[in-house]
């Protein structure tokens, strides 16, 4: 599991360890500057050729403090350094002072203010510079940084300069940690080399944009036992990695049965080319049986282009309810083309809420615990009056939003993320959708390149098509539908909401990688068999 932590949950940890007594900061920073060093010399290996000029800038905190000791190794490699501190060296906390000191034995600074009236001269093109260090702020910044670094940053796109390279301590200054948002500027690095564990920024929002690689630094923090975890374990936020094959496979003595029936709802005619998209998703990841439910006037269309996936037929909210007297129809999806009309009659039905006119049944006290996903028109249906949908929520729904339909309905989280952030920690998308799987009492999956999957007990992790698994060719049309059509097919296999949301969201990714350019969301299900070989091949051998 990777975990990724927010700047506070890593102060914590440091704190711990320090208290410790197993390791002081000293060492923390030194074992820090370090692993900037050595991940600049794997990554550049050209750099270990000759002796090069290096800028390294020192902000007022520890992150200035790595940054002396960069400077201060890169010097006894040879190099030339120009260092340059933003803030009063009598103010440093006390490691970081250490550190200056022992670099001031080396070289020069040029300390600038921090917060300057008017813009300073720094000088900052040095001739002949092979390599930027940015140790202005990483984890403790609280606000936009201003003067000099906005007029640096903004002046030149630094990773653009010929042959100069970036190297980010822990965050590039500018980015927050915690929500990967820019406090109005940031500088762009080739690569960050973060410590212990990465911080939730590198990978949400802007963050993948402005780290360029990330590195990870091992230094020596030990995690906390078992009976008491450094960081509690619901507050940890995960990175969605592989699946397990054996969580996918199919058992020799499993029948079609074993693996649930998916209904997927579909529109008025013309519209059904979505709800077919879902359907075949829902059987190529392995649902047992996959039936596409339509009106009569739909029939036809649906004949015309479905085989193996079955049609179903259900003239309104009624005949859809008397559809699902069979218990063995297990998961639903709805919204992928439905039209918002349809919507609002049939996901009350299908959340088991509802009150078939046929049948006068009242409303169920204990409505069935059917796995629902709600995707697309499902949720615009219920713009203007979020909060009856939310009371019809139960823990074996899903929601798939994506930034407009979150926004339609959770406006007030939506306001809050689209804000322009002027403090750090900002406010998260992992903030906001942890938010909203509690205020809707379900899980949530809220789509993105970041797409971050919040349950109401506050588990929550992050999907990220970016960095090495990046998936630009997933932004096509029917993409979305294929993904309620994984997650919908997983729940009717029997996966909880949460393992099926990241499942689906990480098969999603790979079946886009497996294709590659080019892609359309019909090629995204075909992709799954060679996905799911590709997983039987990584999985650990059975003993025999
Ligand atoms: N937490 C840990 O375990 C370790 C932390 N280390 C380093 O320490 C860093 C965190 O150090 P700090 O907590 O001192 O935080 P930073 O060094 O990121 O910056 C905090 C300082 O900058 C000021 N500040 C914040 N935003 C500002 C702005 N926009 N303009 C002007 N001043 C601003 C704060 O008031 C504070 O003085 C990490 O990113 C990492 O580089 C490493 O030394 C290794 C271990
Ligand atoms: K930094």
């Amino acid at each position: 599991m990777t975990k990724l932590l927010t700047a506070e949950q890593m102060r914590g940890i440091e704190t711990a360890a320090i208290e410790s007594g197993s390791v002081t900061g000293l060492e923390l920073m030194e074992r820090a500057g370090r692993g900037v060093v050595e991940a600049v010399f794997a990554e550049w290996p050209d750099l270990l050729q000759a002796s090069h000029i290096a800028v390294v800038l020192c902000g007022p905190g520890n992150n200035g403090g790595d940054g002396f000791v960069v400077a201060r190794l890169l010097k006894e490699w040879g190099w030339e350094v120009r260092v340059f501190l933003y803030g009063d060296p009598d103010s440093l906390p006390p490691d970081a002072r250490a550190n200056y000191k022992r670099w001031r034995e080396l070289g020069e600074v040029t300390v600038r203010d921090i917060d300057p009236a008017s813009l300073q001269d720094d000088d900052l093109a040095v001739p002949g510079c092979s390599l930027i260090v940015d140790g202005l702020f990483g984890t403790g910044l609280t606000r936009p940084f201003r003067g000099p670094f906005t007029a640096f940053a903004q002046a030149r796109d630094l990773s653009d300069k010929k042959d100069v390279r970036v190297v980010a301590i822990d965050t590039p200054s500018g980015l927050c940690a915690d929500s990967g948002r820019i406090l109005d500027t940031a500088i762009r690095a080739d690569m960050s080399v973060t410590f212990h564990a990465a911080k939730l920024g590198h990978y949400l929002d802007r963050g993948p944009s402005e780290c360029g690689k990330i590195v990870l630094c091992d230094i020596g923090l030990k995690p906390g036992s078992e009976s008491r975890p450094a960081v509690p374990p619901d507050e940890i936020v995960r990175l969605v990695e592989r699946p397990a094959h054996a969580a996918l496979a199919k058992r020799a003595d499993h029948h079609k049965y074993s693996h649930g029936h998916a209904l997927i709802l579909s529109g008025v005619p013309g519209t059904g080319g979505a709800a077919r998209l879902a359907a075949r998703a829902a059987l190529r990841i392995g649902a047992g049986l996959v039936s596409v439910v339509c009106e009569d006037a739909e029939v036809a269309e649906h004949a015309a282009q479905l085989t193996a996936i079955m049609i179903k037929r259900a003239n309104g909210a009624a005949a859809l309810a008397a559809l699902l007297e069979d218990e063995r129809l297990n998961a639903l999806c709805l919204g992928p083309g439905l039209g918002v009309d349809r919507a609002r009659d049939l996901v009350p039905v299908a959340l088991g809420a509802g009150d078939p006119p046929s049948r006068g049944r009242a409303r169920s006290a204990s409505p069935p615990r059917r796995s629902v996903v709600l995707d697309a028109d499902a949720l615009t249906a219920f713009a203007e009056a979020p909060a009856d949908l939310f009371a019809m929520l139960h823990e074996r729904c899903v929601l798939t939003p994506h930034a407009g339909e979150f926004g339609r309905l959770f406006p007030d989280l939506a306001e809050r993320l689209d804000a322009t952030p002027t403090k750090g920690p900002a406010y998260s998308k992992v903030d906001a959708t942890r938010e909203a799987a509690a205020r809707a009492g379900c899980t949530i999956l809220f789509k993105g390149p970041d797409t971050v999957i919040a349950e109401p007990s506050g588990q929550a992790s992050i999907n990220a098509a970016r960095y090495d698994r990046a998936a630009p060719w997933l932004a096509t049309a029917g993409s979305g539908d294929v993904l309620a059509g994984f997650i919908t097919g997983l729940l009717a296999r029997g996966m909880s909401p949460m393992e099926a949301a990241e499942t689906g969201a990480w098969l999603h990714v790979e079946c886009a990688r497996a294709f590659g350019p080019g892609l359309i969301a019909e090629d995204l299900p075909e992709r799954i068999p060679e996905v799911l070989r590709d997983l039987e091949h990584a999985a650990p051998r059975r003993a025999r």
